[in-house]
């Protein structure tokens, strides 16, 4: 009797799936709303694999995709799966502004990646100028929509956002992230390979921003617990803040990482509208303005999204002393970091 329900169930949204508008019927205007996301450097290592895993999603109604040049490219291909979404490419700046025009959720991977021996400080120069010029354009054609940036040094880019906002007026904290998801699908990849745990039952907050010591993973809150030695945790601490790095010596000049990061940042922005669709206790980490935390003025902590995005930031919790001492060493670095987006803003 199960298994016959299971069947009609599964041979019913088969068949909506082949026609879209029975689809978007089926969602229900209620339960899940026409969202629209837009991908600012879609025709980039992450950019094209997360256009992918977001025209996958179900609570995307409309996908625009844009950067300076091959969005139509990779509009057209993506645009063949059939899924609810409807794609768009849009390219060069006279293109922006429709790109982003109703905008709910708007996802920056534009500039450039890595080259081995380079800090993310040192993309700073180029990719500052970038999201500068893609924020003034947020704030003029979608200023409520939730931003999640990708774009590196998010330390300082974060910062950058909020004062091009804080300028044109258009500011809300509640709606500004630092995606540093990638931090935390690494730090639970690495410890339940070292605890021995099934993957998919672990959860591993990771906190204060995204460049190597910054980078802090809070392993004595792991889920499952495992008795791990002091060693091992300082290992897993490691190689969770040099995993970016891990990455852009293996691919030895080829940029850094893609694929991981468009599976991060497509979990992300899943949360992030099922936050906006009211989806109750959605919890994930992110850096954000912060005041209860540290005396910095943004901080990636768990946070708790919902229909305004930021429902609350979450305390740290209970940490060992190794991860206190590294809560304090790593302030100035961060402190600094987002000195210098304000400052970069702001001339
Ligand atoms: N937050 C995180 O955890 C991670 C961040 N990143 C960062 O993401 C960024 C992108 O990395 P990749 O996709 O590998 O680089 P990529 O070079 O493959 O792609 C970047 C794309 O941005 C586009 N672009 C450049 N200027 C633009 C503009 N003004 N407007 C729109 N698009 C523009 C380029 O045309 C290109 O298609 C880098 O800054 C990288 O450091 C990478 C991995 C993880
Ligand atoms: O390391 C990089 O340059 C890219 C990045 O942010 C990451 O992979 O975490």
């Amino acid at each position: 009797m199960r298994a016959s329900m299971l069947r009609l169930i599964r041979s019913r949204s088969s068949s909506a799936a082949s026609r879209p508008h029975l689809l978007r019927r089926a969602y229900g205007s209620e339960s899940v709303p026409e969202r629209k996301v837009a991908v600012l450097g879609a025709a980039g290592g992450i950019g094209q694999p997360l256009a992918l895993l977001m025209k996958l999603n179900p609570l995307v109604s409309q996908l625009a995709l844009y950067d300076i040049a091959g969005t139509p490219g990779v509009a057209a291909d993506v645009g063949h799966i059939n899924t609810r979404s409807e794609v768009a490419g849009y390219v060069g700046e006279e293109q922006l502004g429709q790109a982003l025009e109703g905008s709910d959720v708007v996802i920056i991977p534009a500039g450039v990646p890595r080259k081995p021996g380079m800090t993310r400080d040192d993309l700073f120069n180029i990719n500052a100028g970038i999201v500068k010029s893609l924020c003034t354009a947020i704030a003029k054609y979608c200023p409520n929509a939730v931003v999640n940036m990708i774009s590196n040094p998010v330390n300082s880019t974060v910062p950058i956002a909020a004062e091009v906002f804080k300028k044109a007026g258009t500011y809300n904290e509640k709606k500004l992230f630092g995606v540093t998801t990638l931090d935390v699908v690494r730090a639970k990849t690495f410890y339940a390979g070292k605890a021995k745990v099934p993957v998919e039952e672990v959860n591993v907050p990771v906190v204060g921003g995204h460049a190597g010591i910054t980078i802090l993973p809070l392993f004595s809150q792991a889920v499952p617990k495992a008795n791990l030695a002091d060693e091992d945790i300082k290992a897993l601490t490691k190689r969770t803040q040099d995993g970016g790095t891990e990455v852009v010596e293996a691919k030895a000049g080829k940029g850094s990482a893609t694929l991981s990061m468009a599976y991060a940042g497509a979990l992300f922005a899943d949360a992030c509208l099922k936050g906006l669709n009211g989806v109750p206790d959605v919890v994930e980490c992110s850096f954000v303005q912060s005041s209860i935390i540290t005396e910095l003025p943004f901080f990636a902590s768990k946070v708790k999204l919902g229909k305004n995005g930021v429902e609350e930031v979450l305390e740290l919790g209970p940490m060992s002393d190794y991860e206190k001492q590294g809560l304090e060493i790593l302030i100035p670095e961060l402190k600094a970091s987002i000195e210098k987006g304000i400052k970069f803003a702001n001339q």
